[in-house]
Order: structure tokens, then C-alpha cells, then sequence
């Protein structure tokens, strides 16, 4: 392999970096323009990556000069009490944009939560309807994982169109959109579950392989094609040798390394990048909110001075 070990990483943090200080300027006009961003996060009982992820939600939304609420929940709170808390923060002015983190506790569906966040403060887009947008191809605000995949894909250069893309993990919120996403730029998608014969013998073909299934080192060096592209996008807690926490991703990226083009590291890789996309969908949300607006207050008022 003739290039660097640090060109083959295919990090997030330059491009989430790019993406977080067009928001803070565009979040700094609507603010001024008496429109401030506000994002609200529901958390549901205690899970360790969604720790990582509020944690960062919370950082990045300050210097990007976003409004960040945390609203957490005992895991024991019914379905209906949640719903009742998202139609409260849809209804209120202040709150541009809602993500609810998953898993939530089994007991609550959590399908019926996604379709109680109003589709214009969707900031995911996992509302049925924003996930419909995806499959005709309008895709300014995607769910946030699957964009910073396929954002991190483009950063190669290489040419989508025909690609032969392989996809571990079907997922609503991951898999499933990754899969769309890049289907509407023209690759060729191949989308692998727990039920499919031989995931190597798929991944292996892959120039393109994107892994979100939350199980670490699932993929091995003998299943990546020599030069192919690697998205390791698992968030995975495990206690390292030091007896300390760590993060690590689904795939066993010191020996991949040895064999693909691009990898992307875990930490540092697509999940800077989910946070960026999250803040710059918050921003999509608000401008489609202020455009409603000034379509029903703006032709008001002309009708007021008439
Ligand atoms: N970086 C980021 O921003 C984010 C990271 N994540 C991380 O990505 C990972 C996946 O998350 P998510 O999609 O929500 O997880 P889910 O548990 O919802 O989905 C996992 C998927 O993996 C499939 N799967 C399970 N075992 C295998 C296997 N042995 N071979 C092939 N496929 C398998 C499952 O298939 P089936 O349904 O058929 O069982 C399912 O489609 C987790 O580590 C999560 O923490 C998640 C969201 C954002
Ligand atoms: N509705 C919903 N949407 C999600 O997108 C979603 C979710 N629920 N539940 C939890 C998972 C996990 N996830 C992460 C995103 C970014 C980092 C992240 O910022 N990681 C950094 C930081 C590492 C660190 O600070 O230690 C990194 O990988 O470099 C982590 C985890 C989103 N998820």
C-alpha cells in the first residue's frame, strides 16, 4: 500500500468542522432576524452511545450558536405521556426542531413516536413522511447518520454513479436510508441483514461497504475487496485493555486497514459528522418553518393593508 496510514482515514472532523460554521452564520442571521434555532432532544431510560451522542448534541449546538434542551425520561414513563410531551413541544413556538433518541424502552412503540413529531420540526427526517422524501429523491434533509455516510463516501471522489455499494444493517434510521441515499445518486445497492447466507461473500464484491449493525470487529480484513471504501458506522462501548471504556466500531479497523483504501476510524469518523448534519437539518427545519410562516402571516398582513 503506497499511502499513508493517515490518508487512508477518511475522518469526519474537517468536514463536520466545514458544515457546523455555515450553520453558526446562518444561525446568527435567523437569530438576529428574530427566529433562534432550538433543538430538543428526548432521551428514554439510559443507553451509552446516546449518552456520547447528547453529549456532543449539546457542544456542538453551543458553538454553532444553536438553542439544546435535554428532556430525559425514567424508563418507566408510558407511550402516552411521551406523546403527550412531543405534542407540547410541537406546539410551542420556541422549539425548531425534535429527535428522539433511540433505542426507547420496549414497552413504547416507538414508530408512534417519530409520527407525533410534527414533519416540520423532524430534524431526523424519520417521520413517515419525511422518510418518503428520500425515496422520491428529495433528500436537503435525510436522516443524519446516513447523510454524514454518504457524505463521508463522496470525500473519496470516487464517482457514485455504478458503484457497487454493499450495506450491513437494515435499520430504519441507518441501513434502510444509507441504502436510498445512495441509490439516488446511481449506485448499485446490495443491502445485507442477520438473515442473509454469506454477508462476507457480498461485502467482498463491495468498492463501497457501509457497516451499521452495533457489533464490534463484525467485519474482517478477508471480507473487504483490496482498495475499497469502509464506513464503520457502529458505536459500540467496550472496556479496553486499560480497564477503561472505549468507543469502537463494527469493524476490526487495524486489519481492514491493511486492505482498504478508506476507512473510516471510530471515534472520530461518521459520528462528528451526525452531529454536524443534525445542527444543519435544524436549520432546513427552521427556513421551511419561517417560509410557512411568512406564507400565512406575510399574506395577512398585505390582506390587513389592503
Ligand atoms: N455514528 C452514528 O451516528 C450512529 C451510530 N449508530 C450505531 O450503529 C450501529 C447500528 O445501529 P442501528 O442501525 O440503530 O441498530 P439496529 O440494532 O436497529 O440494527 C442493526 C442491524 O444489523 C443487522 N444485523 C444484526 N446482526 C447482523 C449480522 N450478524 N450480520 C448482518 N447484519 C446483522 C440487523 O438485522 P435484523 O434487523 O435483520 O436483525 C439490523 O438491521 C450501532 O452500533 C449504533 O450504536 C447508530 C446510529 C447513529
Ligand atoms: N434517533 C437517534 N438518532 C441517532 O443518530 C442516534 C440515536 N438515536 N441513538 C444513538 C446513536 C448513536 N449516535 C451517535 C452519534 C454521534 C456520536 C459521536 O459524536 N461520536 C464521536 C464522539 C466520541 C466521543 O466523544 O467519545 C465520534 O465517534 O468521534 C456518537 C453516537 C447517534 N445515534
Amino acid at each position: 500500500m503506497s499511502r499513508s496510514d493517515d490518508s487512508r482515514y477518511l475522518k469526519g472532523g474537517p468536514v463536520a468542522q466545514r458544515i457546523i460554521a455555515a450553520v453558526r452564520e446562518d444561525a446568527a442571521i435567523a437569530t438576529a432576524e428574530g427566529f433562534p434555532p432550538k433543538l430538543v432532544s428526548i432521551t428514554v431510560g439510559d443507553t451509552d452511545a446516546v449518552d456520547v451522542y447528547v453529549r456532543n448534541q449539546r457542544a456542538k449546538a453551543g458553538l454553532a450558536g444553536i438553542g439544546f434542551e435535554e428532556r430525559r425520561f425514567a424508563a418507566d414513563i408510558t407511550a402516552g405521556e411521551l406523546e403527550a410531551a412531543i405534542h407540547g413541544l410541537n406546539a410551542d413556538p420556541r422549539v425548531t426542531g425534535i429527535i428522539i433518541q433511540r433505542p426507547v424502552p420496549a414497552h413504547v412503540p416507538i414508530k408512534t413516536l417519530q409520527a407525533a413529531v410534527h414533519p416540520l420540526k423532524d430534524v431526523e427526517g424519520m417521520h413517515p413522511a419525511s422518510i418518503g422524501n428520500i425515496v422520491y429523491n428529495q433528500l436537503d434533509l435525510a436522516p443524519c447518520t446516513a447523510a454524514a455516510s454518504v457524505e463521508l463516501l463522496k470525500e473519496t471522489g470516487l464517482e457514485l454513479k455504478g458503484l457497487e455499494v454493499v450495506v450491513v444493517g437494515h435499520s430504519e434510521i441507518v441501513g434502510k436510508p444509507i441504502a436510498f441515499l445512495l441509490m439516488s445518486e446511481g449506485a448499485t445497492v446490495t443491502v445485507c441483514h442477520h438473515m442473509t447466507r454469506s454477508v462476507a461473500a457480498h461485502a467482498r464484491r463491495a468498492d463501497a461497504l457501509f457497516v451499521a449493525v452495533g457489533k464490534p470487529r463484525l467485519i474482517k480484513a478477508d471480507m473487504v475487496k483490496p482498495g475499497a471504501c469502509v464506513i464503520d458506522i457502529g458505536i459500540n462501548s467496550e472496556i479496553g485493555p486499560d480497564g477503561e471504556s472505549r468507543i469502537v466500531g463494527d469493524v476490526d479497523t487495524e486489519s481492514v486497514k491493511e486492505v482498504a483504501s478508506w476507512i473510516t476510524p471510530v471515534p472520530g469518523g461518521v459520528g462528528p459528522l451526525t452531529v454536524a448534519i443534525l445542527l444543519r437539518n435544524t436549520m432546513v427545519a427552521l427556513n421551511r418553518q419561517r417560509a410557512l410562516y411568512r406564507a400565512t402571516y406575510g399574506v395577512a398582513d398585505k390582506l390587513a393593508a389592503e
